[in-house]
């Protein structure tokens, strides 16, 4: 579910390119296993559709009148606002990389008092394509970035996708000479039908931190509904799927023992039009204050997340 120029930009596009959608570069590939479009601001994949398209989204896609100019078209697994805030402020959508850390957690953070921006800095900042490797049945890109963000780790992101699954990594190297603790998410935007009607099956039993209850800990009775604004951390390395009524989706990560589940209800911020606000669940590969990374020096992290369609 993304604005309709993004969409009229990729359906226009034969094989890859870059165009440029709301002052930004987006990289953007359409092609006989699907659609992909990443931007380059903070490598943010904003678009994943694969081939055939489900059932959703068979025809003409429906628009979804967001009360502003650019309407959302649906089809895709991710969502996107329809009015970005101007670069270089970050794109809510898609999945934006939280790094070198999640939300204000910043311990990674060199300023004197740790007073660096809300999930760090790397998803304002303007990435380099360094290599698109195509083979028959999807596509493998590869991004980094060219300054420097933190003097002693140096992030790349690594996205793979293909007419069954979205695949993103996010590999931080410690290239200094002390350890350094770290946090991150990938902090996906899944497309949903109505937030409201979503259940995120996966997490019972699992204990989590309630942001919204100033990080009150509490453990998961029953598999979660959403039914109004949430912002939990659960400790889990379990796999989820999100059941929107529509469709389900499986939603995996590899070396993250946090996931973040969040949607602002009632409170949007205000580069989100409300009744938008109900067409995304936010469902993120996370390392937090629950499972910090210690990066020691010539150490290697991947942070992951894949997400596919089960009929389980
Ligand atoms: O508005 P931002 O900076 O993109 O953050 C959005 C949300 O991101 C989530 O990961 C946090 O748990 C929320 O607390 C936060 O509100």
């Amino acid at each position: 579910m993304i604005p309709a120029s993004l969409k009229a930009l990729i359906d226009a596009t034969e094989g890859q390119r870059i165009v440029s959608w709301a002052g930004r570069e987006i990289w953007v590939a359409n092609e006989i296993w699907g659609q992909l479009a990443i931007s380059l601001q903070g490598a943010q994949v904003l678009h994943y559709l694969p081939a055939p398209e489900d059932a959703r989204a068979t025809g003409e896609p429906a628009t979804i009148n967001s009360g502003v100019d650019d309407p959302l078209v649906a089809g895709g697994w991710l969502w996107v606002t329809p009015t970005p805030q101007e670069a270089p402020g970050a794109i809510r959508g898609g999945i934006p990389l939280c790094w070198p850390w999640f939300a204000s957690e910043n311990t990674a953070d060199e300023s004197p008092d740790r007073s660096g921006p809300m999930h760090g800095p790397a998803r304002k900042a303007n990435w380099q394509l360094d290599a698109v490797d195509e083979h028959e049945e999807g596509i493998e890109v590869h991004l980094s970035l060219p300054e420097r963000l933190h003097s002693q780790l140096h992030p790349r992101a690594v996205v793979q996708a293909n007419a069954q699954r979205l695949h993103v990594e996010l590999i931080t190297e410690h290239v200094g000479d002390t350890p350094i603790k770290m946090t991150a998410a990938l902090h996906s935007y899944l497309a949903v039908d109505d937030v409201f009607a979503c259940r995120v099956e996966g997490l019972i039993g699992a204990r989590y931190l309630d942001k919204l209850k100033d990080f009150a800990e509490s453990e998961q009775q029953g598999e979660l509904g959403v039914r109004s604004g949430v912002d939990r951390i659960y400790h889990s390395n379990a796999e989820v799927t999100l059941d929107d009524g529509q469709r389900r989706m499986r939603v995996a990560r590899q070396n993250s023992d946090s996931v973040v589940v969040w949607n602002p209800g009632d409170n949007v911020h205000p580069d989100t039009p409300p009744l938008t606000a109900r067409r995304f669940l936010c469902i993120e590969s996370a390392n937090t204050r629950l499972d910090p990374v210690w990066m020691v020096p010539g150490a290697q992290h991947m942070l992951g997340t894949t997400l596919s369609l089960t009929n389980d």
